[in-house]
């Protein structure tokens, strides 16, 4: 089947990286499917916007709980690729969609909610580890249920964590660096071509579009230059971070073992294998965003702070 063919549902469409996902669904013109929790009175003012706008686009919204299993699998069977987004307190709802797609049988390619670090080839700290061992998981439920998949290891490219190191939205002048600062983002779009691409079924993606590799020294420089400030570099040292790490109360010990993991031992950054597929290098015409001119869009519209849930 031609790729602009296919059609394309999203599981937490709705979501941060889920919503990127379907609007670059929709603009690569794939019929964009998305499976959400109905709308209720609690459901938040920006989340029913962002109903409306994927509707506009031309999203065709689902309306369900990921328990009711009869309902995915006949939404399943009008679609040709699945890519979950859900947040991660629900990796392992993903086993209900794995289970759904297995009873479907026509899924031509399942991307799990990943868009973080390599899980199988990376140890960070405890905390974020047992993260990563849930999404370990299912990646070999996936592999063991023989659906054919893409794993997107898309490590900190996109505008995540260059928006969580600056907080541009903030006005201060203190930014916090993790470590030395020594150790060095289009993801939505990359996970849509990579989901309907035949040379990644069954293998893993690495991002890793190469203008976009700083460390938080050379990003905060950067940044400086951009906005004609100086920032009071606030350094927190490893030991400081370890010891957060082993002291707070679960979850508020997962994102200090994340800064860890990410700024601190670059293990976002690993050497790349001769065989390995990347991202910018799987479609070199595609030109990604690089990170001097995300900071150019921070400066006229700085994003608000985005906060993952664990
Ligand atoms: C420090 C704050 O980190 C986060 O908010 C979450 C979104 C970050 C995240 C979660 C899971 C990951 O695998 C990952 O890899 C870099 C990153």
């Amino acid at each position: 089947m031609e790729n602009e063919k296919m059609k394309i549902m999203i599981f937490g469409g709705t979501g941060y990286i889920g919503s990127f996902l379907a609007k670059a669904s929709l603009l690569l013109g794939h019929p964009t499917f998305v499976y959400a929790r109905p709308i209720t009175p609690r459901t938040t003012p920006s989340k029913v916007e962002l109903h409306k706008e994927l509707q506009s686009m031309g999203a065709t919204f689902v309306l369900g709980e990921v328990e009711e299993h009869e309902k995915i699998v006949s939404a399943l069977r009008e679609v040709d690729v699945v890519i979950s987004a859900l947040a991660y307190p629900q990796v392992f709802d993903q086993l209900k969609i794995i289970d759904a797609i297995k009873v479907a049988g026509n899924i031509k390619r399942f991307l799990p909610s990943e868009f973080g670090s390599e899980e199988d080839r990376i140890t960070p700290l405890p905390p974020f580890n047992a993260l990563l061992e849930k999404k370990r998981k299912i990646r070999r439920a996936v592999e063991a249920a023989g659906i054919p998949y893409t794993f997107v290891s898309t490590n900190c490219c996109g505008s995540y964590f260059v928006n969580y190191l600056l907080h541009p939205h903030e006005k201060g002048d203190d930014i916090v660096v993790y470590g030395s600062g020594e150790a060095k983002e289009d993801v939505a779009m990359y996970t849509i071509k990579v989901a309907t691409d035949p040379r990644t079924c069954n293998r893993i993606v690495i991002y890793r579009p190469p203008e976009n590799i700083l460390s938080q020294l050379e990003l905060i420089s950067l940044w400086e230059k951009k906005t004609g400030r100086s920032f009071n570099r606030i350094h927190v040292s490893e030991e400081e971070i370890v010891k957060l790490s082993e002291t707070l109360p679960p979850p508020n010990d997962i994102p200090v073992s994340i800064l860890h993991s990410v700024f601190i031992k670059g293990q976002t950054v690993f050497e790349l294998r001769e065989d390995d597929m990347e991202a910018s290098r799987l479609y070199p015409d595609y030109e990604y965003t690089t990170v001097d001119q995300l900071l150019d869009i921070f400066l006229v519209n700085p994003p608000k702070p985005a906060a993952a849930v664990f």
